[in-house]
């Protein structure tokens, strides 16, 4: 269990981080959004026992970093930002001196080694220079790294930035598939990987915390949740349709053809909706039900917070 309370980051004048509290229990996989510069990556820091916090307490297992930090980091796997390493070593002779650094020896350090090549899919690579790698071999050296003593708590920052679409699916699937009873926290920029990987969303902007539940409820937060979008394959007269019970608002988009209806709170609109573009033989291709839009609740929450 990882436990924030009231936790704040200054630098000089500046405040990063304002007062967090929150709780975050094994099996969860938290993704952590937030604008450029909202402090993900300072938080992160914290609780990491990288960076010190300026105000406030931070709980890992019931254990603080004043009194147990080498205890606490033992079950800590951390990827930096940028996912940093040694350039000129390889990837076998890099993961061998965090194998050593993390206490393994011998034929334990040897089979931690193997595992983690084998579970990020290192072996083609081991022996080169890691900063002849591409991107996408550099962040899974970061990720082997961070995974090497198979710990409980794995915070990853930005995992899958810059890399191509197939190695951000391979890496959410590396997420998806870790033990189930480990804390994961993830930030991010990208809100598809929310929907993908997470249990859990926490919003923050301006180093406040906004949001805290699951990716539903973010969803559910939406203007679009459960309105109905159709198109149309030739200009049709829908405005009856913006008259039906239960609908407070249409928008329509000449040129695609496209209607979203919005119903009113509470309201289910979908049946009224088929019913009516049946009765008046509408030129309907496709009509869906919205589960919400992410990149506009983000966008409306964190535009919200002031100062
Ligand atoms: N060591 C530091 N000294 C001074 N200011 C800092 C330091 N580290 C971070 N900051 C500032 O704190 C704020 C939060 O930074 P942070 O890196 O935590 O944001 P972030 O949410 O991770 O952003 P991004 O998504 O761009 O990585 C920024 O304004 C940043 O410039």
């Amino acid at each position: 269990m990882i436990s924030v309370k009231n936790l704040f980051k200054s630098f000089g004048d500046y405040t990063a981080v304002q007062d967090l509290s929150f709780e975050i229990s094994p099996g969860d996989v938290v993704g952590f959004l937030g604008p450029n510069g909202a402090g993900k990556s300072t938080t992160m820091k914290m609780l990491t026992g990288f960076l010190p916090p300026s105000q406030g307490d931070i709980r890992i297992f019931e254990q603080t970093f004043e009194k147990s930090a080498i205890e606490i980091k033992k079950k800590i796997g951390y990827l930096p930002e940028g996912a940093p390493a040694y350039g000129d070593m390889t990837p076998l002779q890099f993961l061998t001196f965090i194998a050593q650094v993390r206490g393994f020896k011998g034929k334990e350090k040897d089979s931690k080694i193997e595992a983690v090549v084998s579970q990020v899919e290192l072996q083609e690579v081991l022996d080169k220079p890691i900063d002849n790698l591409s991107k996408g071999f550099k962040r899974r050296v970061g990720l082997a790294q961070a995974l090497l003593h198979d710990p409980q708590i794995l915070i990853l920052d930005e995992p899958t930035d810059g890399l191509d679409p197939n190695q951000k699916h391979q890496v959410r699937e590396l997420i998806k598939n870790l033990a189930k009873d480990k804390i994961v926290i993830i930030s991010t920029h990208i809100l598809e990987e929310v929907a993908a990987v997470c249990n859990r969303v926490m919003i923050i902007a301006k180093g406040k915390l906004l949001f805290n539940d699951t990716p539903d409820a973010l969803n559910k937060l939406s203007k679009f949740y459960g309105a109905v979008t159709l198109h149309f394959s030739y200009p049709a007269d829908a405005s009856e349709l913006g008259e039906l019970e239960g609908v407070a608002e249409m928008e329509e988009d000449f040129k695609t053809g496209r209607v979203t209806l919005f119903p009113k709170p509470g309201a289910e609109i979908l049946h009224l909706v088929t019913a009516h573009a049946q009765r008046c033989k509408l030129p309907v291709d496709s009509l869906f039900v919205e589960q919400g839009r992410l990149d506009e609740v983000f966008r409306q929450i964190t535009q919200e917070v002031e100062v």
